[in-house]
């Protein structure tokens, strides 16, 4: 797949949910990489940075893909000959991919641990973090029920219920305006991230924010399963999340709306929780207290300030 195929893959959600996107970028430079012939150092680099640049900004608010690329095109501007920063691109590309599916299932072993036999469990969204706690768990032969929600406009949900029933688990499917009404049936919530700002704030699919809400009412545990690479560094200097807003076709269809010249259609694709609504953050490096964000982004992801960018090492540490 070239590079502008994985970025309008992206761009359409054929490839979504923020590790996927992240791992999705990761392969495209290593392509993009290994696919050209370069004449000096030079060649390369403005090769990759344009490359690193148009991906990093395919999707606006999943800060796991301008953190990968970040990561990933270090070498650009560190190497000092053509070999160094081809070598080391590639190498950093690869150890990501290996490194973002061992921290998934470091994730659900950590997560499982929360889940009990007989448990009740409310999702949203499909977020491959949160799902293999619950699958972690019942491959541990806990028995679950789980309660996705529908996910509107784009039915992410669709995607978790059938993970759900492939894998033999109860489970409720629900529009997404009924969690509230059944949050008196579950024991805990557990949901992924697309970003984690310094304070603790948790953006995540359009909803979460009311199913934390609803949570905290009803004291029910409300769990983010999230890869360190989700942290957004440069909340640090005090950058918002861009919260990506859709086309509103996808919520309601052109001819419709043709129809209604009074009516605007807004369709933001993420919320955000506060991090008062989150009980714990759970990493690939253990699980945190939300305000903990800043030891993540200093310390473990190492946020440069002078040069805007991270090296946290994931490559030695696997
Ligand atoms: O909000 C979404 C996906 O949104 P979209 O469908 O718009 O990409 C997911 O909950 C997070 O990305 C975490 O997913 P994961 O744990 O798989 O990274």
């Amino acid at each position: 797949m070239t590079l502008e195929e994985t970025a309008d893959r992206i761009r359409s959600m054929e490839i979504r949910g923020a590790g996927r996107i992240a791992r999705a970028a990761a392969k495209a430079l290593l392509a993009h990489s290994q696919s050209g012939t370069y004449q000096d150092l030079k060649s390369y680099q403005e090769r990759m940075m344009v490359a690193s640049e148009m991906l990093a900004g395919v999707r606006p608010t999943a800060v796991s893909l301008p953190n990968a690329v970040n990561l990933i095109s270090k070498p650009l501007s560190l190497a000092k000959t053509l070999d160094e920063a081809k070598s080391g691109l590639e190498e950093r590309a690869q150890a990501f991919i290996i490194h973002s599916e061992q921290a998934v299932a470091k994730i659900g072993e950590i997560g499982a641990r929360h889940i009990r036999d007989g448990d009740v469990v409310m999702t949203h969204c499909n977020s491959e973090a949160a799902l293999q706690c619950i699958l972690t768990a019942h491959q541990q032969g806990m028995d679950i029920e789980v309660y996705a929600t529908e996910v509107r406009p784009r039915n992410q949900g669709h995607i978790t219920i059938k993970t759900l029933s492939d894998a033999g688990i109860k489970t409720n499917f629900i529009v997404d305006s009924a969690a509230r009404y059944f949050m008196k049936e579950v024991d805990l919530c557990i949901t992924g991230a697309d970003a984690i700002t310094v304070n603790g704030a948790v953006i995540n699919k359009i909803g979460t924010s009311q199913i934390a809400l609803a949570a905290k009412e009803a004291r029910v545990n409300f769990l983010v399963a999230a890869e360190t690479y989700k942290f957004a560094p440069r909340t640090i200097l005090g950058e918002r999340i861009l919260i990506e807003e859709r086309s509103a076709d996808e919520v309601l269809p052109d001819a419709a709306r043709a129809t209604l010249p009074h009516v605007t259609v807004r369709n933001p694709t993420f919320d955000v929780t506060p991090a008062e609504y989150v009980d714990l953050i759970i990493t690939e490096h253990g699980e945190i207290p939300p305000g903990m964000a800043y030891i993540i982004i200093k310390e473990h992801l190492q946020w440069d300030m002078d040069n805007l960018c991270i090296d946290y090492p994931y490559c030695e540490e696997e």
